[in-house]
C-alpha cells in the first residue's frame, strides 16, 4: 500500500476527514500521538525493565515543567534498503528541541533506544545538527542524552557522514556554549567521540557503557576477556580512563548533577555565569579560625584539602568534577559571594599531592573550561613535585604534564593562588604561579617554596660534608639533622618568594576567605588578552 493510501485508510478508520478544518486538527493530533509513541510498547517495557527511562521521560526530568518545545517531531528517514521503507517512525529515533533549566534556556537532544535501538541515521543526524546549530546561534548550552546502538547499519555511509557533521559541530561549539553529555545507555564505536569532545560527560552506574570496540571484538582480536562493565562502564570511565566527570547512581541523580553543573556555567562564552545576590561577611569567623590549625606540624603528615576549600566557599558547597579520577588533584565549582569560581587543588591525602599525568590532564582541561566560560580559578597548592616513575616518564609526563602549564599560562580569567604548604620544583611553577600569570598569589606562613624538600636538598648540596662526617666517625644523624634544619631555616618558607613579589601576601590561614573575597571583587574588571594568532599548539 502506498503512503497516501495508508494515511487515507487510517483517517477512514478514525473517522477523520482531512478536508475539513476539524479533520485537519484531528489529523495533527493523531500524528503527534504517533510521534510521541514512536517506540513499540514492548521496547518501552524493555527499556524500563533495564532501569532506564525513555527519551521523553529524560527530557521531562531535565527541563522545567512545560518548557519543552520540540523540533522536527515529524522528521523521518527516506531509506529504502533492508525493508526500512516499511518502518518510518516519526522523529526517526531522536527527540530534539529546546526548553529551560531553572528558567535558563537550553537546547537538548535525547536519543530514543526504543526506536531502531537509538541507532543514528541520516535524518536523525540532521535533527541533532539542527538543534546544535540552534544552540550555537542562540548562545545556549546543549545537552545531549546518549542511548544508542551507534551508526544505523542499514543507512551505511549516510550515517557515518551524519556523525562527522555532529563531531564538527561539537568542535565549533567548544568554548562557545557549554556542551554536556549524559550517557545513559550504550554509546559505542566512533559515536563516543561526540561526548568526548563535549565539556562534561555524566554516566550512570551499571547502565551506561562507552567503548570503541566491544567485548566480542576485543576477544576475537586480542584474546582479552572483558565484560561491558569493566571495559566501558561508568566506574571505569570515572576512575580509570577519565572520560567521564560524574558517576551517577541512577538517571535521576545524573540529571540532578547536570542541573547543578549548569548553575555554575554561563549560557555562552560572552555572558556571565548566574550570580546569587550575597554579600560576604568580612569579619574573621569561628570557621575561618579553624583553618589556622589545618596544616600539621610535620611536613610529611597529610590533611584533607577539601577542608580548606570548603572553608572558603559559600555555604561550604564544593561541587566536585571527576571526583573518582586522579584524586591527587581536586577540581570543581563553588561560589564566593554568590559568584561561581572554579577550584583546582592538590590533595595531600593522595600520593602526597604529587602531580602525575592524570592529575595534570584533569586540571589542565578544567582550567581551560573555566577560562573558556569566564569563571575565575582559585588554586590551592600543596605539591611536593612530580610523581617519580618509569611509567610516568614513558607514558609522557613531559608532554602531558606540559598541558597544565599551557592551560594556566593562556588563561585570562582572574587567577588567585594560595600556597598552603609545599610548592617544590617545577610543580611550584605549574600550579598557578605568579610566573604563569596568576593575579594574586597568597601563601600561608606554613608554605615551603623551594626547589625541593630538605632531605633531597641536603643529600645533593652536602654530599661531601656527609661523606667526610662518615669518614670521621661523626654522628651522621646529628650532622644530617643540623644540615636539614639549616636548609629549612634558610629556604623552606614563603618569605624568600615574598621578597621577590612572587607571593603578594603571606597571610594567616584564617584570613584566606577574606583575601579571596576582596581579590575576586577587585578582579571582576580584569581584562587581559593574548597575542593574536590562529590558535595555540597545546601539546596534545
Ligand atoms: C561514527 C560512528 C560509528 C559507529 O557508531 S560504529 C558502531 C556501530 N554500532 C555497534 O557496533 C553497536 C551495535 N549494537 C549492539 O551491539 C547492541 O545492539 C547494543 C548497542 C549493545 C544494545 O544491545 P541490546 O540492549 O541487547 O539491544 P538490541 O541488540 O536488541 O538492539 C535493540 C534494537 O536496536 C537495533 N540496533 C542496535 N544497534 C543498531 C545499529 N547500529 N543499527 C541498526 N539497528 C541497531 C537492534 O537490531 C534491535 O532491533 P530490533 O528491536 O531487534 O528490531
Amino acid at each position: 500500500m502506498s503512503e497516501p493510501e495508508e494515511r487515507h485508510e487510517i483517517q477512514q478508520t478514525r473517522g477523520i476527514d482531512v478536508h475539513t478544518t476539524a479533520g485537519k486538527l484531528a489529523d495533527l493530533q493523531r500524528r503527534i500521538q504517533e510521534a510521541t509513541h514512536a517506540g513499540s510498547e514492548r521496547a518501552v517495557e524493555k527499556q524500563h525493565a533495564k532501569g532506564k527511562l525513555t527519551a521523553r521521560e529524560r527530557i521531562e526530568l531535565l527541563l522545567d515543567e512545560d518548557s519543552f518545545v520540540e523540533l522536527d517531531e515529524f522528521a523521518r528517514h527516506r531509506s529504502t534498503d533492508f525493508g526500512l521503507e516499511h518502518n518510518r517512525p516519526y522523529g526517526d529515533g531522536v527527540v530534539t528541541g529546546y526548553g529551560t533549566v531553572d528558567g535558563r534556556p537550553v537546547a537538548v537532544f535525547s536519543q530514543d533506544f526504543t526506536v531502531f535501538g537509538g541507532a543514528l541515521g541520516e535524518v536523525y543526524g540532521q535533527k541533532i545538527v539542527k538543534v546544535m546549530d540552534f544552540a550555537l546561534k542562540t548562545g545556549c548550552p546543549v545537552i545531549g542524552i546518549n542511548d544508542s546502538g551507534g551508526a544505523r547499519i542499514q543507512e551505511g555511509v549516510a550515517s557515518l557522514g551524519a556523525y562527522g557533521e555532529i563531531f564538527r559541530r561539537n568542535t565549533h561549539a567548544s568554548g562557545v556554549i557549554p556542551q554536556i553529555s549524559l550517557v545513559v545507555g550504550p554509546c559505542a564505536g566512533g559515536a563516543v567521540y561526540s561526548p568526548a569532545i563535549t565539556d562534561f560527560t555524566v554516566m550512570v552506574d551499571q547502565t551506561s557503557h562507552m567503548f570503541i570496540t566491544g567485548p566480542d571484538v576485543i576477544r576475537t582480536v586480542t584474546g582479552e576477556d572483558v565484560g561491558f562493565e569493566e571495559l566501558g562502564g561508568a566506574r571505569t570511565h570515572n576512575s580509570v580512563s577519565g572520560v567521564a566527570h560524574h558517576m551517577a547512581g541512577d538517571e535521576k541523580d545524573a540529571v540532578e548533577y547536570v542541573k547543578q553543573l549548569l548553575s555554575y556555567l554561563p549560557s555562552n562564552n560572552l555572558s556571565e555565569a548566574p550570580v546569587f545576590p550575597e554579600e560576604a561577611d568580612l569579619s574573621v569567623t569561628a570557621e575561618d579560625l579553624e583553618l589556622d590549625s589545618v596544616v600539621p606540624d610535620s611536613a610529611n603528615q597529610p590533611y584533607d584539602m577539601h577542608t580548606v576549600i570548603e572553608h572558603v566557599l559559600d555555604d561550604a558547597e564544593f561541587f566536585e568534577t571527576q571526583a573518582l579520577f586522579a584524586p591527587n588533584i581536586l577540581t570543581g565549582y563553588g561560589r564566593v559571594e554568590g559568584h561561581p569560581v572554579g577550584i583546582v587543588a592538590n590533595q595531600p591525602m593522595q600520593f602526597a599531592g604529587c602531580l602525575d599525568i592524570t592529575a595534570s590532564e584533569k586540571a589542565a582541561r578544567f582550567v581551560r573550561t573555566c577560562d573558556a566560560f569566564n569563571i575565575p580559578v582559585l588554586t590551592f597548592v600543596d605539591v611536593p613535585g612530580f610523581l617519580p616513575g618509569v611509567d610516568q616518564e614513558h607514558d609522557g609526563i613531559i608532554r602531558r604534564g606540559a598541558k597544565l602549564i599551557y592551560a594556566y599560562a593562556e588563561a585570562t580569567v582572574p587567577l588567585i593562588t594560595v600556597i598552603t604548604r609545599k610548592a617544590f620544583g617545577g610543580a611550584y611553577d605549574v600550579m598557578g604561579s605568579k610566573h604563569l600569570g596568576a593575579d594574586l598569589n597568597l601563601a600561608w606562613p606554613t608554605a615551603q617554596i623551594a626547589v625541593m624538600g630538605a632531605q633531597g636538598a641536603v643529600n645533593i648540596l652536602h654530599r661531601r660534608t656527609i661523606a667526610e662526617a662518615e669518614a670521621n666517625g661523626e654522628d651522621l644523624d646529628a650532622v644530617r639533622a643540623r644540615l636539614i634544619r639549616e636548609y629549612e631555616d634558610t629556604l623552606l618558607n614563603p618569605y624568600v618568594a615574598a621578597e621577590r613579589g612572587y607571593v603578594d601576601s603571606v597571610i594567616m590561614p584564617s584570613d584566606t576567605r577574606r583575601h579571596i573575597v576582596r581579590g575576586l571583587r577587585q578582579l571582576r574588571t580584569k581584562r587581559e588578552s593574548l597575542p593574536p594568532k590562529k590558535h595555540g599548539n597545546i601539546p596534545l
